[in-house]
C-alpha cells in the first residue's frame, strides 16, 4: 500500500490519469491525497471531480480557492469569470451530488500517525497544527451547515489581513479561509499580503513566504501544500519538512505526484489536452 499526494489538478484530467498510471495507482490498496484546486482553468473539471468523488475513502482532499469559487458560483453568490472553465460541472445532471460532497471537505487534513498536514495554501507561522485544525473546523462547520450560502457570499475580500483572536463573525471566517486557501506571503505576525503571486525573490518588502518564518520552521510537522505555481515545486530553503506540490500543470508546466512515505516524485509532462 502506498500513499500519494498530488498538486493542483485544476481540471487537467488527462495529466491526472497519466501520472496515476505511471505509479500504477491501485485503489483501495493505495491512497491519494489532493492539495486542493481540483477544478477550474483546465479543460476537464467535471471528469476530474467525478473521478475523485468515486475514489471514496481511498482519497483525502482539502479545499482550494478555486473549489470554493465553484461553490460560490454554483450557489449564485459569484458570477462566472472570463477564465473560469466550470460550465460543464454547473450543467451536469449529478452536479448537486458532486457539490454537496465538495462542500463537506476539509480545509486542513492531518495524519497524526505520520505527523503530516495537508493544506491548499499554507499554515500561518503563528499557529500550531492543533490551532490550525481548530480554526479550520470553524469554517468547515459553517460551510457544511445551513448558513453556507451566507458564508460564501461573505468569503471574498482581502480584509482583515492580520489575525486577532477577538475577531468575530464573517471577518474571522474570511481571514481563516484566506490563510488556508490563498496565502503566499505574510510577515512574522501572520499579516497577509495577497496581491503578490510571483516567485519569492519578487516578494513584497517586509514579507516572506509563509513557510520561511522562523516560528513556522521551528515546528516539526511535515506540511504538504499547493496553490503557488510560481514556486515550481521548490521551497528553496532548509525547510525540509515543507513540500510545494503545485507545479503549474494548468499553466503549461507539469503535474506532480509525490509518494508521502518515500518523498519520491513522479511528474506528467504532457501538454493540456
Ligand atoms: N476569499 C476569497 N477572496 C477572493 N477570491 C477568492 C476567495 N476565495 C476564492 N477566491 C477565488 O480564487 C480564484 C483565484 O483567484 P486569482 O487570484 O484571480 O487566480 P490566480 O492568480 O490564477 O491564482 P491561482 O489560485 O490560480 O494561483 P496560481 O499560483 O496557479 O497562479 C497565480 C499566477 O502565477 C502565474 N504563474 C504560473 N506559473 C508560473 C511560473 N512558473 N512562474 C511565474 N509565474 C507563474 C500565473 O500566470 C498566475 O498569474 C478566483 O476565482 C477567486 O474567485
Amino acid at each position: 500500500m502506498a500513499t500519494y499526494v498530488i498538486g493542483d489538478i485544476q481540471g487537467c484530467f488527462y495529466q491526472l490519469q497519466c501520472v496515476l498510471e505511471k505509479v500504477k495507482f491501485s485503489p483501495p490498496e493505495d491512497r491519494l491525497w489532493i492539495v486542493g484546486d481540483l477544478v477550474n482553468r483546465g479543460p476537464s473539471s467535471l471528469e476530474t471531480l467525478r473521478y475523485i468523488y468515486k475514489l471514496g475513502d481511498s482519497c483525502k482532499i482539502v479545499l482550494g480557492n478555486h473549489d470554493l469559487h465553484l461553490l460560490a458560483i454554483a450557489h449564485g453568490v459569484q458570477s462566472h469569470k472570463k477564465q473560469d472553465t466550470l460550465s460543464d460541472i454547473l450543467a451536469a445532471p449529478d452536479r448537486d451530488q458532486l457539490l454537496h460532497w465538495l462542500r463537506h471537505q476539509r480545509l486542513v487534513y492531518y495524519d497524526e500517525t505520520n505527523n503530516v498536514a495537508m493544506v491548499h495554501a499554507g499554515i500561518p507561522p503563528q499557529w500550531s497544527i492543533k490551532k490550525a485544525l481548530t480554526r479550520a473546523a470553524e469554517v468547515e462547520e459553517v460551510l457544511q451547515g445551513e448558513h453556507f450560502i451566507d458564508f460564501l457570499s461573505n468569503m471574498y475580500g482581502n480584509q482583515p489581513n492580520r489575525w486577532d483572536k477577538n475577531l468575530k463573525g464573517w471577518p474571522r471566517l474570511r481571514l481563516i479561509t484566506n490563510y488556508f486557501t490563498r496565502m503566499r506571503f505574510c510577515n512574522c505576525f501572520g499579516e497577509l499580503e495577497l496581491s503578490a503571486k510571483g516567485s519569492p525573490k519578487e516578494g513584497p518588502k517586509g514579507y516572506k513566504p509563509w513557510y520561511l518564518h522562523s516560528k513556522r520552521k521551528a515546528k516539526d510537522t511535515t506540511i504538504l501544500f499547493g496553490h503557488w505555481a510560481a514556486l515550481e515545486g521548490k521551497t528553496d530553503s532548509d525547510s525540509h519538512n515543507v513540500f510545494a506540490l503545485d507545479t503549474g500543470c494548468v499553466w503549461g508546466n507539469h503535474l506532480t505526484l509525490m509518494n508521502v512515505e518515500s518523498k519520491k516524485t513522479t511528474t506528467c509532462q504532457c501538454k493540456t489536452q
